[in-house]
């Protein structure tokens, strides 16, 4: 699954899993995850499909550093995040992973502004004010800096969660369901923004959908089954991904 993608073809990997198993434990422990190996090229669109329970959100959470993998190894840009402590590792995630969550996760007491900050602000770093308004601008945001989010559509919520995952110039950004919560047509607007936005600044995307028209946007889409990656599809249609997802049993 090494092969990089047309439009990034001699970049280096942003994200690089080898040999990936992640088996929660219990009286029947689950293998989530079982022998995964993959290699994201900067400023690579990704998507992963597969039916419910076949570990994509498991390998997303470990991919972000924000689960553990029983084995194997991650790289995010150079860095092997195993080998950080828990401390180290919270500020590499800081600085170097968005993650969007279908439940945007913004803090309801903060404005809109200060929420797409609060992660700089916690890495004690002072976001520079142009890139700040630029990205504000570019997720459509201008004009409700001021808001709370219990004042925002879903769509503007998300768009809040996309600029704060975009505002450090992460490595990786990694989206779990982001359109999983809004209607077809404002999903597809958010998704727009997020593969635009991200296209302009060379940022690497991964997302997890089960949506075939939001993985139609991505460069590549990868297919997972019972933990494993099964297949792949480069520029796919919507068609192409549908039937794939059938063959799968969704
Ligand atoms: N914390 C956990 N403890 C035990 N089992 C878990 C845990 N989290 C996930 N699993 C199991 O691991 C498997 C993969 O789950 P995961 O959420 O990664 O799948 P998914 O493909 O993202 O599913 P969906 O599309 O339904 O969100 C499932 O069998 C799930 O029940």
């Amino acid at each position: 699954m090494n092969s990089p993608t047309s439009t990034a073809t001699m970049a280096p990997p942003a994200v690089h899993l080898i040999d990936v198993h992640k088996t929660y434990p219990g009286a029947e422990p689950v293998h989530a995850v079982r022998g995964v190996s993959l290699a994201l090229p900067t400023g690579s669109f990704t998507a992963v499909m597969g039916p419910s329970g076949s570990g994509k959100s498991t390998l997303l959470s470990c991919a972000a550093g924000l689960d553990t993998p029983t084995s194997g190894r991650i790289l995010v840009g150079d860095r092997e995040i195993g080998s950080l402590s828990s401390d180290a590792l919270t500020r590499f995630r800081r600085e170097h992973v968005g993650f969007v969550f279908q439940s945007y996760n913004l803090i309801g007491h903060l404005t809109v502004i200060d929420n797409i900050r609060l992660p700089m602000v916690l890495a004690r770093r002072e976001p520079d004010p142009g890139w700040l308004a630029e990205l504000v601008a570019a997720v459509g945001l201008t004009g409700l800096e001021d808001r709370r989010p219990g004042e925002l559509s879903g769509g503007q919520a998300q768009r809040v969660a996309i600029a704060r995952a975009l505002l450090p110039r992460p490595t990786v950004v990694l989206a779990d369901e982001p359109t999983g919560a809004l209607d077809s047509r404002t999903g597809t607007q958010v998704l727009e923004v997020l593969r635009e936005t991200a296209r302009r600044l060379g940022q690497t995307v991964v997302v997890v959908t089960h949506d075939p028209r939001v993985a139609a946007a991505a460069d590549r889409v990868l297919f997972l089954a019972d933990g494993r990656l099964v297949d792949q599809l480069d520029q796919p249609t919507v068609e192409q991904i549908t039937a794939r997802m059938i063959a799968l049993g969704r």
